[in-house]
């Protein structure tokens, strides 16, 4: 069965977007596709002028990128800056024709040199590329907007009669909004009935840009209502009298236990989950470092190691990382409790790389290392991060990480 091909356009004052207006193209698209002979290729928002005279309507500088922010996450719903870059505001009837116009010029590949190229950047990957044969380019409204036309010196009638004649209408239904029987009482809209599809949204959602800014103004959160990209960008560029969030986000850490009262027979016992910015990294610090070692002119020694435990580690629970020798050993190094070890004599060479640390080394400083170090198997591997072991300090000691568990 022969299908259209069918763009929805979406015009407004988008002040701000709201999930609803990216919402009302996917409840367009569903229902389309459902009655069988539609097939909705592309989705268009398109923005009214500044001098539309709204109050309260923001510049269209700040709209645009808005709406660009919004679309972000829709791979098919594009943003047109033609109505704004007009010198002053279009009927809607117009913005229909110009976006019409300029698909059919790219489908028939005319008049392409007439194009600006700010004009195509609207049109979809898709389009450009594999699109053929005509497109309608329809108007996609809520039920608010239908029934405008019925206020008075609003619409010119032709207006009203060309966009539904010639292009047709989606509409979505709205809180107090009865679209069937607003067409039933029109005339006009009854003779084109058959070009105006009415999309029952089940899943009721009555966002407005006008309750958005009106939450905005009290320094209430609109999270969840309008996407947090665009939140962002309204709070940075304090739009809609928005002042800083009356709410302040938790860091990770506190976020997950905020809300855990402690009971007074409740211990608290530290994660042992090694945190990346807690574990002190020996691998990529001085120790295995050839440049460090090659610029201070000398082998470096446990005092190192030493050092970076002592400084690193504040308490237990943090890991340490410990290189591996590519011979498949690898050495634990840490100090005993209370044992004040020999160590500074023990020396261990330097090594080119994490992967060529000198297993020598470690044989010839075996006698030397007492309680201090222990030798464990490993299987060999050759890059460094798969040497890393991790080490956990708890209260009873510490524990080795790695493919198997030890405690040491
Ligand atoms: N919750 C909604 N349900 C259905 N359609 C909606 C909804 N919100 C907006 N629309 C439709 O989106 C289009 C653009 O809307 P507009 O920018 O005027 O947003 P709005 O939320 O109606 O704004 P305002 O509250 O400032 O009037 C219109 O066709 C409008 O009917
Ligand atoms: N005569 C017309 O073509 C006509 C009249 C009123 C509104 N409109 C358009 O309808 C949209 C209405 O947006 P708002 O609901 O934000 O007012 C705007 O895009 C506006 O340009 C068109």
């Amino acid at each position: 069965m022969h299908s259209t091909k069918v763009v929805l356009l979406a015009c407004g004052s988008f002040n701000p977007p709201t999930n609803m207006h990216l919402r009302m193209f996917e409840i367009a698209r569903d229902h389309l596709h459902r009655l069988g002979n539609y097939v909705v290729i592309g989705g268009l928002i398109s923005p009214t002028h500044d001098s539309y005279g709204k109050s309260g309507l923001e510049s269209s500088t700040h709209r645009l990128e808005m709406l660009r922010l919004a679309v972000l996450t829709s791979n098919w719903v594009k943003v047109s800056d033609w109505e704004c870059r007009q010198d002053n505001w279009s009927r809607t009837r117009l913005v229909l024709q110009h976006h019409q116009n300029t698909l059919n010029s790219l489908l028939n590949s005319n008049n392409l040199n007439n194009i600006n190229e700010d004009d195509l950047k609207w049109i979809p990957e898709n389009i450009r590329k594999e699109c053929t044969g005509p497109v309608q380019v329809k108007l996609l409204c809520g039920g608010d907007l239908l029934e405008s036309f019925a206020v008075p010196n609003l619409w010119h009638e032709e207006d009203i009669a060309a966009i539904v004649g010639q292009h047709g209408l989606v509409v979505i239904t709205r809180e107090n909004s009865n679209p069937l029987k607003f067409i039933y009482e029109s005339d006009l809209l009854t003779r084109y009935m058959a070009n105006i599809i009415i999309v029952t949204e089940w899943i009721r959602n009555e966002i407005s840009s006008t309750r958005i800014r009106r939450a905005l103004r009290r320094s209430e959160s609109v999270k969840y209502l309008i996407p947090d990209i665009v939140i962002n960008y309204i709070h940075t560029n304090g739009l809609y009298g928005s002042k800083a969030e009356k709410y302040i986000e938790f860091p990770p850490l506190q976020q997950s236990t905020i809300f855990l009262t402690p009971s007074p027979s409740d211990v608290v016992i530290e994660s042992t989950s090694p945190v990346s910015n807690s574990c002190a990294a020996i691998c990529g610090a001085a120790l295995f470092n050839p440049q460090s070692i090659n610029n201070n002119n000398k082998n470096l020694s446990i005092d190192t190691v030493d050092n970076i435990l002592n400084n690193s580690l504040k308490r237990p629970g943090q890991a340490v990382k410990v290189i591996t020798e590519e011979s498949g050993k690898h050495k634990v190094i840490r100090n005993n409790m209370g044992e004040v070890c020999d160590v500074k004599k023990k020396q261990i060479s330097a090594s080119k790389s994490c992967t060529d640390f000198n297993v020598s080394t470690k044989e010839q400083n075996k006698e030397h290392l007492h309680a201090s170090e222990s030798y464990m198997d490993l299987k060999a591997s050759k890059n460094c991060d798969e040497n890393l072991i991790k080490f956990i300090f708890t209260n009873h000691g510490i524990q080795v990480i790695s493919d198997f568990e030890t405690i040491v």
